[in-house]
């Protein structure tokens, strides 16, 4: 199924029959990944008394089950400003529209000190000079234990600001990255790489440029059949009004 998109004067071609997902499902088993301390995601039918709404246990003509799992802790999810700012903002209404031209690059985080970190000299060697609508951060090195790792206390590697900064600076109005936060897992609260980005100054009052369109999406794993290049990105969420949903980030190879 292949259409040509038209954008920014350039056309695009891809084939909608070939999705490439960069998203992590979301289970209830022990393979789900975990962050930020909590338990596995709970899907459990729902019971009135006797009644299971279970077709295998013979009382429900449907399977009707109930969800508990959190966005920011169970897997692919994509988020907006409102994740640190004092007054509520949606995910739901910041982000209207779901096709973006973007680049899928792959970065080794550096030592620094005790951690490990992804430059704004990484990023900037990586994007050789593109400025793609969004950018895809793939760690090296891709180990296939990111669809099922339990991050809490891990102190995974993390966005520097400078880099942060430099995606911002670069008119990237989306981004993207396989780990857990773009920035430090214990980091007092600074969350300087999420500022960084969406432009926040004061998380008590929003200032008028923040950039009230722009997402980050946390927790995706692209596998080692996708080249770092050009895509086109379908991102698509749930409709919850919340600073965050799980997300379904689909890639398109530009032909
Ligand atoms: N690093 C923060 C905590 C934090 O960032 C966080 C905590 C719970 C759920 C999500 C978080 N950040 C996600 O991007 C802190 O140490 O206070």
């Amino acid at each position: 199924m292949i259409t040509i998109i038209n954008h920014q004067n350039n056309e695009f071609k891809i084939d909608l029959s070939k999705p490439l997902d960069i998203s992590i499902p979301l289970t209830n088993t022990d393979e789900n990944p975990i962050a930020w301390y909590i338990e596995k995601p709970e899907i459990e039918p729902v019971r009135f008394g006797d009644w299971v709404g279970k077709v295998s246990e013979g009382s429900s003509s449907t399977n009707f089950n109930n969800i508990f799992f959190n966005p920011h802790g169970h897997g692919t999810h994509t988020e907006c400003l409102g994740h640190i700012t004092r007054d509520f903002y949606s995910i739901n209404q910041c982000l209207k529209q779901f096709f973006f031209t973007a680049e899928v690059i792959s970065v080794v985080p550096e030592a620094q000190g005790e951690d490990f970190v992804i430059t704004k000299s990484q990023i900037e060697n990586a994007l050789e000079g593109k400025s793609p609508e969004a950018i895809i951060i793939r760690t090296l090195p891709n180990l296939d234990e990111k669809r099922s790792k339990k991050y809490s206390n891990t102190n995974w590697a993390y966005l520097l600001e400078e880099a942060a900064t430099y995606i911002r600076e670069s008119e990237i109005q989306h981004l993207l990255i396989d780990l857990p936060s773009v920035d430090k897992e214990h980091d007092e609260g600074k969350l300087l790489a999420h500022k960084a980005f969406w432009n926040v100054k004061d998380v008590n009052t929003l200032n008028s440029d923040a950039r009230l369109n722009c997402t980050i999406t946390e927790l995706i794993f692209v596998s080692d059949a996708i080249l770092d290049g050009s895509y086109m990105l379908n991102l698509q969420i749930a409709s919850f009004e919340n600073d965050a949903s799980p997300s379904k980030p689909v890639l398109y190879k530009i032909l």
